[in-house]
């Protein structure tokens, strides 16, 4: 089985591969030269466990191939993935751009029926402009190939996203043609041996499906950020009542960790993109502007305690930032909270040295420039350092010397943005640790 995925991006590139590794030929097409270049010289775009592996073995095996061209790249395949960025518009809406252009280009240039699934995550409706699309650019031609579109979101998280869709909890497939849904079957077998995952659907369903599963979870999030602000003010523990309440299995003791609020590529523009499809049909999602709300504000809270312990004015001060990126395990940048604490501390008039053990070039070209001084590992951050501020939990930071890290510093002062720290010990060695959701 042939198949071409357009779009060698996060999702691109795992899924391409992925499918590689289980026996299917894959073309992964992108339109960014270098990219692609980069791909056949074994240099990946991005960081993510696992993935170099599974691309090296599938490229040097020949069943992973990647090219500019799409017209190509279709050509005998099954199924054409759109693996394209749907990043917010103005007004918070998806833009649809390049999945259209890529619509546009399937149409222009296949030459057999194939079916035309769509990964990215789309609005409700977008399958439907997708198919439109298609039939626009072949009716240019004067052609009517037959071809089936789909919806096929994907549900994997960076920094785990090779292993997440080698062993998916679910694979959603929405599709209108009996014989796209047989190929697209045929297509998800070998990730299905422990039991059956496909759950087929209509079209719109899987789209809205995607929306939903973001912002639940994005709600999970911002409920237990809102809860932790207030077991601060009340005294009590956000830590214990995580516990105490993720072990009835009605709320699950998963994505209820408070912290610095959600950022990544997905959750903020995934939750800004659903309120306005709602808008779009004169329906209030309220309890999701409000998680937007409250994620706004849980960005600020890591700076705001400093300042509370420091004073407003930070003129002279510097502050150690262990982590950059919005998770661990990623290089991903995108709306990390990181830059609006690196923002907040130096409109207060202090100075940031940085270390994060993958996401230091990422935000050096693209986020954070030169904002901040990168240091080359997480001590050197310390040295001279008024406080520490632990924004990204990766594993390296989990336990440090802790002699170490009270010499370098000029005060043991710690502001803990993701609980990941025994604040009773600290204290015990004498530093004042502050966390999120008590005091
Ligand atoms: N990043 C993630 O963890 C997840 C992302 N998604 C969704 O998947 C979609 C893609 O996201 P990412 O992989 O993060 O994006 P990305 O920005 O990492 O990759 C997109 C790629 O598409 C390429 N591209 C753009 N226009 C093209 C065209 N006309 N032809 C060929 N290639 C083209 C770009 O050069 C880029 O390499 C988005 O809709 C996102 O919401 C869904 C689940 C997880
Ligand atoms: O649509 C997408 O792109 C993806 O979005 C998320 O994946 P991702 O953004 O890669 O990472 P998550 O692990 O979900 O973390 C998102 C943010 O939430 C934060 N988070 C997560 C869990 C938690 O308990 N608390 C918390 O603050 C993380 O620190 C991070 O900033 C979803 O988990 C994936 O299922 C989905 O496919």
């Amino acid at each position: 089985m042939k198949i071409a995925v357009v779009g060698t991006g996060y999702v691109g590139l795992v899924s391409g591969a992925c499918f590689a590794d289980v026996g299917i030929e894959v073309t992964c097409v992108d339109i960014d030269q270098k990219k692609i270049d980069n791909l056949k010289n074994g240099i990946m775009p991005i960081y993510e466990p696992g993935l170099e592996e599974v691309v090296i073995r599938n490229f040097k095996s020949g069943r992973l191939k990647f090219s500019t061209d799409l017209g190509e790249a279709i050509q005998g395949a099954s199924v054409a993935f759109i693996a394209v960025g749907t990043p917010p518009g103005e007004d918070g809406s998806a833009d649809l751009k390049y999945v259209l252009g890529v619509a546009d280009e399937i149409g222009t240039k296949m030459t057999d029926y194939i079916v035309v699934a769509t990964k990215s995550t789309v609005p409700v409706t977008t399958g439907e402009k997708v198919r439109a699309a298609i039939k626009a650019a072949l009716s240019k031609r004067g052609s009517e190939l037959p071809f089936a579109v789909a919806s096929n979101p994907e549900f994997l998280k960076e920094g785990a996203a090779v292993e997440d869709f080698l062993k998916p909890d679910r694979i959603v497939i929405g599709v209108d043609d009996e014989r796209a849904e047989e190929i697209m079957k045929r297509l998800y077998k070998p990730f299905q041996l422990s039991g059956e995952r496909i759950i087929y659907m209509d079209i719109p369903s899987a789209e809205m499906t995607k929306y939903a599963a973001n912002a639940m979870l994005a709600t999970k999030i911002s409920f237990m950020n809102d809860i932790a602000n207030l077991c601060e003010l009340v005294g009590a523990d956000a830590n214990m009542v995580r516990r105490g309440i993720g072990s009835d299995p009605r709320i699950g003791n998963k994505f209820i960790y408070p912290g610095v609020g959600y950022g990544g590529s997905c959750f903020p523009k995934d939750v800004k993109a659903i309120i306005k499809t709602a808008k779009q049909y004169g329906y209030d999602l309220r309890v999701l502007q409000a998680v937007e709300e409250v994620n706004d504000d849980q960005k600020y809270v890591l700076s705001k305690k400093v300042k509370e312990h420091f004073g407003e004015d930070l003129t002279g001060m510097t502050f150690a930032m262990w982590g950059l990126s919005f998770k661990p395990n990623t290089d991903d940048m995108r709306e990390a909270p990181a830059g609006v604490i690196i923002d907040e501390l130096r409109a207060a008039g202090a100075t940031v040295k940085a270390y994060d053990p993958v996401a230091m070039d990422e935000a050096r070209e693209h986020y954070i420039f030169d904002k901040v001084t990168y240091c080359k590992d997480a001590y050197e951050a310390l040295v001279d350092a008024d406080a520490l501020l632990l924004v990204t939990e990766w594993s390296e930071f989990r336990i440090p010397s802790w002699d170490v890290v009270g010499r370098l510093l000029k005060n043991k002062v710690i502001f803990d943005g993701r609980n990941i720290y025994d604040r009773k010990y600290l204290k015990t060695l004498g530093f004042e640790a502050h966390g999120i959701g008590s005091k």
